[in-house]
Order: structure tokens, then sequence, then C-alpha cells
């Protein structure tokens, strides 16, 4: 009787339609996590599945073996099991650029798979041989799988024969080692186009001590990014994100000035 009560309110058609804008007011509202992140009870450090997470990443020898372990545990927090919204609306809206993209940390590969087409080979890499396994059995189950590829490599050291006209960056920058920062910026110049485009989602935007994942601000991407001639073209709020990310996130979509001088 109960259960089924329940069941009808949640399948009602005006609980679909405000149950977003409510979980938005919901979280702005929580005393314990404010936007921008200071807070005593940061949602990132109170997290359960982060802090077992972090204390089987850091127990491993090596970063590569912490990744690979936490993927084969299946502690993987971070894992949406689903394409990133954001990304499929830029998808879908025919926003992202043509040719060849390349995602670096993509995990199960849920990203790299939704935005593949014949107009665009998407690139898949990671350093995690079990979450390369994971993104190849999910790609062989699609229809798009001529226009994939995973890679079991380290985004560092890795020298492609072809550059990419788009890169897209989602809790890869907040993974590494924030004293890899200047290298992971480096690394994108080398491999983007000269007018490639490099789209990054920028999270946690807040407070918290230690990682991964390690905070970050619109600031830290400046700071590496700048040096090397890229300008943010757009920096938003994502609207997309998923709830207990709302109002940490941002897009920022960066390209290299290609102007020349005429003399
Ligand atoms: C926080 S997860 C994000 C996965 C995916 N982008 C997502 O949003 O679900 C970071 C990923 O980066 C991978 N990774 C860490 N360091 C790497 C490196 N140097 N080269 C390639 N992948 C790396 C990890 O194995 C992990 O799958």
């Amino acid at each position: 009787m109960q259960f089924s009560l329940l069941h009808r309110l949640y399948n009602s058609p005006t609980l679909r339609i405000i149950a977003p804008y409510y979980s938005r007011i919901r979280f702005k509202n929580m005393s314990t996590e404010k936007p921008n992140g200071s807070s005593a009870k940061n949602p990132i450090s109170a997290n359960p599945k982060v802090n077992q997470f972090q204390q089987v990443f850091h127990s491993e020898s090596t970063t590569t073996n912490g990744w690979d372990k936490c993927w084969e545990e299946e502690l993987t927090p971070w894992d949406l099991g689903r394409p990133t919204p954001v990304l499929v609306h830029l998808h879908n809206t025919g926003s992202l650029p043509k040719g060849r993209a390349l995602i670096p940390g993509c995990g199960s590969g849920h990203d790299v798979v939704a935005i593949a087409s014949s107009d665009l080979h998407v690139v898949g890499l990671d350093i995690s041989e079990n979450a390369i396994k994971k993104a190849t059995e999910l790609c062989s189950e699609s229809p798009k799988m001529d226009h994939v590829s995973f890679l079991k490599t380290d985004f560092f050291t890795w020298c492609p024969a072809q550059l990419f006209d788009l890169i897209f960056d989602y809790t890869f920058f907040c993974a590494i080692e924030p004293k890899l920062r200047s290298l992971w910026a480096r690394k994108m110049s080398d491999l983007l186009k000269s007018d490639g485009e490099l789209i990054t989602l920028m999270y946690p935007i807040d407070d918290h001590e230690g990682g991964p994942p390690y905070k970050v601000s619109v600031a830290d991407y400046e700071e590496v990014l700048h040096p090397l001639g890229f300008k943010a073209t757009q920096i938003v709020d994502n609207e997309l994100a998923i709830a207990p990310r709302m109002g940490r996130e941002k897009l920022g979509r960066w390209k290299r000035s290609t102007s020349q001088s005429s003399l």
C-alpha cells in the first residue's frame, strides 16, 4: 500500500518536472555546502566513498597501480555510469569540432562513445588496464565502435602520429598531482592542432584539502594555459552538472590565437 503510493508519487509527471528545481534549491541552501566550497563539511572530504577510494589509491606504491587497483575494486566514485550531460548537449547541438578528438583519463569510456561519429573519431586514453578493459567492453556493444579507439597509456609520455582537433578533459586535471599541471598544459598544447580546441569541465571548484580529486579553480587553469597562448573563448557555470556537483563546476573552452603578424 505504502509502496504503491510512493511509486505513484515518484512516477507523477508533476514531481518529475519539479524535482530538478527542488534539488538545485536544496543544494544551494544546504548550510554545510556553499557553492564555492568554503564549508566545514565539504561534499568531497565528507564522502565515505571518496575516503575509501583515497585510502586504497594511496596504499599502492605508484599512482598507476593506485588507479588500476581502484578500477579493479570498483572504487570509482567519480564514475557517472553514463556520459557527461553537458558533453552530450554540445555533441547534440553540433558545437564540437569535427575530425579527431582525445579524452585523456577516459575511465569507463562513456564520454568517448557518446561523442564518436562518422565526423569525429575519438581516442580514449587511460593509464589503468582495468579502466581500458571496461571501456573496450562498453564500446564492443556500440554501433559506433568503428569511430572509437581505446589505449592503455600514460598521457604524459604518449606521442601519437596524428594531432587532435579537440581534447576534452573532465576530472583528469583534478586527478593528477597539482605539481604536474604545467606538464599537463604543455602536453595539451603538443597534442592539439594549432587551431584545435581544448574543452575543460572544471571540477571540483571548492576548498577541500588533499586528493585526488585535488581542488581546482579557473585561475589554476589560466596559470598553466596562458603562458602557452591559450585563451578562454568561454567560461560558464555548468547548468547541466549532476546535482551533487552543481555550483562547483564550470565549462571552459580554450583556443590558441592563430593570428599572425603580416609584417
Ligand atoms: C577521476 S578519473 C576520471 C575518469 C573519467 N574522465 C570520468 O569522468 O569518469 C581519472 C582517470 O584518469 C586516469 N589517469 C590518471 N593518471 C593518468 C595518466 N597519467 N595517463 C592516463 N590516464 C591517467 C585514471 O586511471 C582514471 O581513470
